[in-house]
């Protein structure tokens, strides 16, 4: 077994999946059996089969798609008359009866929608994170009044919020820091107390109503004398079940018949209680803990309660604080660890109030994104901002986002209390990496009360691209080169440089509506046109040499071979505008584009997802036609994701949905994207008429993503590939050495050529639509701009500036380099930039001395070149007896494995990581191939470095320990395995047609 990297060129003529050795007699016996079922596959000239038909020949050549079916009948439907209104709306509620509602508010005018042939979901690869334990410790609250000068300022903040362009007043506001900042947010909020809940004597409830500057803080009780305690009167939350019945291990405590009934009656809500005993365990410690009070409730139940499990909230004074010995434990994360626990806690102060006021912390929702951490501003913060005008008729707050910092207005039913949110584990349910800032701001708000100075400032009138600039030294705002979907300016057209007279010259020259939306195109290792990783032999991986964009070699329409010699883009070629044109198609900077037939430019991925634009010229794949026959609805459609009413936008292929997009934020989200008949593909022949050829793509927004297996648990994925194979048994391990095998021969190249895995993973091309999952700097970056003079429409300039490239590669040569000049580089300088050392995965591993920029070539894969015979032999017979020690076989292609066990570089040490920093690739340099490391996205000094081996094997199991919180489980190309036990049965599950 050995690895192989992870670009094979495959050879399409002479592999069978018979002939791999991971095949048994009976499965190959299966194989044949189906082929013969099927009948051969035809063979396409140049040697493909004809099934695997490449991306060009989707695409008719001078015809766009025109006919009826291929435009968005949703795009027209907005012309329906009101017959066919009063129809739909028919329609549609009897979808509604059917659960299948639909959100996006408005009535059809599609007639039945025919039924679609079945979907088929080729690829998953993420599966669900897992969920972090909660623990009951973190439910307790106190609250404690502060009497405090804080009243005052509360009332001149408020005033500042008002007059929030005032920058004088703004000023004193982004200044404000540690106590004066808290207070200062605390103000901000102007809702009132939560309602008058019981009458029990000893409340002073009027000093709590009145106080303008109670806050609430988290106390420790450690040492606190638990006899204090004893009728004091507080709040007592029931809380839900899930969550009252956890202990500190997960396991459950068993809850009493009467709490039970509490929990159900009054799950949630938040009842005054009256303190009458108190335990505490002395037993284990010598300071006092308290760990349950006997207390009573307004209605005169009694109940012992749990203080670790319970959460209550307590109203003293800060001189009752100290009397109680009570210590502050608020805003550290040293109290117990525990963020959640602590936002809960935090949240709590937040969420006794009835009705939604200025600076509330709340989760808001708005199309195409999770429910995200907010806080409610002042109207006055949204100003002229396209779309998010004051709506007369709806109930509707203005917001800004944590993480974000975008401003909404959001209908009040999307929106729901930031404990609530909590509770239900929102705080889980997106990975992005500006949620999780979202969250870290919010809990900094929530603790010390403290917005980021870059949303302070856009609340005041400044604009995203000023506050970049001004808050760069904004810790929390530093991009850590993490892995980040997509970035959305919202910011006005290069305002960076807004002052200048360029500036405002050129933005007279954009097109209306205009504003760059930057993309972290950071998927190096993917196609910038099919989003596909895999490369085939007659069509190769090609990158450009300046500004980093990999796109297939067809995909582009570069005809010509590219061996190992300097290959710009269109953008990057001499003669190229000197301003990088927008895309005449959507907002979004950098991407493989092409001239348009009207002397514009535009994405040739927008160009293959709008259903009217075609290709003049299928292998050039250029100049882009049709833009003038683009459904004029489709411009005004406004993206969901990036918010920008700027280009073309697609719409969701829900029949009843309206939630439009531009096709790469589509693909930037991730959502879902598929060919509509994809059995079609296998039948398209070149001779059919030209309409017939054009095969429509789905694409989902959030809400109608196909379910998908992603989030089938490792457990689920290996049964499922037993299942699908009933031959597979998942063996041990039996050296117990480890057998470096990243990167299966047959993984990568057993799909090379059967001819059904071909259709399957051109079918990948749109079916794959992850998002971009590595990290790394941009490739193309908006650094300066130059005014248009001639075309009219002008843009951001890229960062194809030599500086850029210099500064790419840490003291690279300061030339663009070929391919080959930087392989000599990088065998001139990877000692110098690499060092091996003890992994935290595996035995030893390989780390970065220092800064590794994305796209770097990082190290070559040496060793010994043997035949595939002599690698199996040696590791049977020598590697696998040797305890202990590793087996470092890597593929290359049929004939050549490379056995790095006795010699060759220190890549053989790189260990495996379902989230890695690098990938593999072979390159071929002056004729000949070689394994490369690549950096996938920016790698920090003493960074372990790894790869995806992405190993396969049907019947061996390698347990991974990455411990990324994306890991599979397992070494394997699970994804892999599944397509290829797909195409096993057994032999008992066979029968013999009788042409029924
Ligand atoms: C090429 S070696 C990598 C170097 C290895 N750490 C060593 O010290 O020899 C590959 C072997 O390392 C182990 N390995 C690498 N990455 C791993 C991971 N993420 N989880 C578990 N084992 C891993 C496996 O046993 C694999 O066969």
């Amino acid at each position: 077994m050995a690895l192989s990297p992870q670009t094979v060129k495959p050879n399409y003529s002479n592999n069978n999946i018979n002939h791999t050795k991971t095949g048994g007699e009976e499965d190959g016996e299966a194989e044949r059996s189906l082929q013969e079922q099927q009948g051969e596959e035809e063979i396409g000239p140049g040697g493909s089969p004809k099934r695997y038909v490449p991306l060009c020949d989707l695409y008719s050549a001078t015809s766009p798609c025109v006919n009826g079916g291929i435009m968005s009948k949703k795009v027209k439907a907005r012309k329906m008359t009101t017959t066919l209104k009063t129809e739909t709306l028919t329609q549609h509620t009897h979808l509604l009866d059917n659960g299948h509602e639909e959100d996006h508010g408005h009535a059809s005018s599609e007639p039945k929608p025919l039924p679609r042939p079945p979907v088929i979901r080729v690829y998953t690869r993420q599966r669900r994170p897992k969920r972090p334990r909660l623990s009951p410790d973190s439910l307790v609250a106190v609250k404690v009044e502060l009497e405090e000068e804080e009243v005052d300022t509360s009332a001149q903040l408020k005033k500042k919020q008002k007059k929030s362009n005032e920058k004088g007043k703004q000023k004193a506001l982004v200044d404000s820091t540690g106590e004066k900042s808290k207070s200062n947010c605390v103000n901000l909020r102007t809702r009132k107390s939560g309602p008058s809940t019981g009458n029990l004597p000893n409340l002073d409830r009027s000093r709590m109503v009145n106080s303008a500057a109670k806050r609430w803080v988290r106390l420790g009780f450690d040492g606190a004398d638990s006899n204090n305690f004893i009728g004091l009167q507080c709040k007592a939350r029931i809380n839900p079940p899930s969550v009252a019945i956890l202990n500190t291990v997960g396991s459950t405590i068993p809850m009493c018949p009467k709490v039970q009934l509490a929990a159900n009656r009054f799950t949630g809500l938040w009842m005054m209680i009256g303190i009458l005993a108190v335990w505490s365990d002395t037993m284990r410690r010598l300071v006092d803990i308290i760990v349950g009070m006997q207390v009573s409730y307004e209605d005169g139940d009694e109940e012992d309660i749990n203080i670790r499990t319970e959460r209550i909230k307590f109203f003293i004074s800060r001189d009752e604080m100290h009397r109680l010995n009570l210590s502050y434990k608020i805003g550290t994360s040293d109290t117990d660890g525990l963020e959640f626990s602590e936002m809960v806690v935090l949240a709590a102060s937040f969420d006794d109030c009835h009705e939604l006021g200025l600076g509330d912390i709340i989760w808001a929702k708005i199309a195409g994104h999770a429910m995200w951490p907010a806080v409610v501003v002042d109207e006055s913060c949204l100003g002229n901002r396209k779309g998010l005008t004051k709506n007369s008729e709806g109930k509707s707050v203005p917001v800004q986002f944590f993480g974000s910092h975008d401003f909404a207005r959001v209908n009040t039913k999307q929106i729901i209390s930031f404990l609530k949110g909590l509770l239900s584990s929102f705080h889980l349910k997106c990975k992005k990496p500006n949620f999780v800032q979202s969250l870290e701001e919010a809990k900094l708000y929530l603790s010390e009360l403290k917005l980021p100075r870059r949303m302070i400032r856009m609340q005041n009138g400044m604009e995203a691209d000023d506050c970049d600039s001004a808050s760069q030294e904004d810790e929390h705002n530093a991009d850590s080169g993490e892995e980040c979907k997509m970035e959305l300016s919202n910011s006005k057209p290069f305002s960076k440089s807004s002052s200048s007279k360029a500036a405002s010259q050129r933005s007279q020259d954009l097109p209306i509506g205009y504003r760059p939306v930057l993309v972290k195109w950071k998927d190096l290792d993917k196609c910038n046109v099919c989003d596909m990783d895999e490369e085939y032999e007659n069509n190769l991986f090609l990158q450009c040499d300046k500004c980093r964009m990999m796109v297939h070699a067809k995909c582009y329409g570069e005809l010509e071979p590219v061996d190992g010699v300097l290959w710009l883009c269109n953008l990057c070629r001499p003669g190229a505008p000197n301003i990088p044109p927008p895309c005449c198609l959507c907002p979004l900077i950098g991407g493989a584009m092409k001239p348009t037939t009207d002397g514009r430019w535009a994405h040739l991925a927008c160009a293959i997802w709008i259903p009217e634009t075609c290709l003049s010229d299928i292998k050039k794949m250029e100049p882009i036609d049709g833009l003038s026959r683009i459904n004029k609805d489709r411009w005004k459609l406004l993206c969901s994701i990036c918010g920008v009413s700027y280009g073309a936008c697609i719409q969701c292929s829900n029949n009843t949905c309206r939630v439009a997009y531009h096709p790469l934020c589509a693909r930037a989200a991730g959502f879902c994207a598929e060919l509509e008949d994809e059995d079609r593909l296998h039948l398209i022949s070149m001779d059919e008429d030209e309409d017939e050829q054009c095969i429509r793509l789905l694409s989902f927004c959030k809400k109608h993503r196909p379910p998908s297996t992603e989030c089938l648990e490792k457990d689920d994925r290996v049964r499922q590939t037993a299942r699908q194979c009933p031959d597979y048994s998942p063996p041990s391990n039996p050296s117990g050495c480890a057998r470096s095998e990243p990167y299966n021969y047959f993984g990568r190249r057993g799909r090379k050529e059967p001819e059904a895995l071909a259709a399957a993973s051109l079918k990948r091309l749109f079916v794959e639509n992850r998002p971009y999952l590595v990290g790394g700097c941009c490739q193309h970056e908006v650094l300066g701009y130059t005014v248009s003079s001639t075309t009219g429409l002008a843009g951001s300039k890229f960062s194809f500036s030599l500086q850029k490239l210099k500064s790419s590669q840490l003291d690279a040569p300061k030339t663009i380099h070929s391919m080959a000049e930087k392989y000599k580089y990088m065998r001139e300088t990877f000692r110098k930039r690499l060092a091996f050392g003890k992994s935290g995965i595996h035995g030893f591993g390989i780390f970065a001395k220092q800064l590794l920029r994305a796209g770097d070539m990082v190290i070559e894969y040496t060793g010994e070149l043997v035949r595939p015979p002599i690698a199996d032999r040696r590791e049977h017979l020598i590697y696998n007896s040797l305890v202990g020690a590793g087996t470092y076989l890597f593929r290359i292609d049929d004939e050549r494995v490379i056995d790095a066990t006795r010699a060759g570089s220190i890549a053989h040490l790189i260990n495996h990581s379902c989230e890695p920093n690098c990938y593999s690739r072979v390159i071929s340099v002056n004729g000949d191939e070689h394994i490369i490391i690549f950096a996938k996205r920016d790698i920090k000094q003493w960074e372990e470095l790894t790869y995806d081996y992405r190993f396969f094997s049907i019947d061996e199991q390698l347990a991974c320990y990455c411990g990324f919180p994306r890991c599979r489980g397992v070494v394997n190309d699970i994804d892999a395995e599944e397509q290829l036990a797909k195409l096993y049965v057994s032999r008992s599950e066979l029968r013999d047609w009788r042409g029924e």
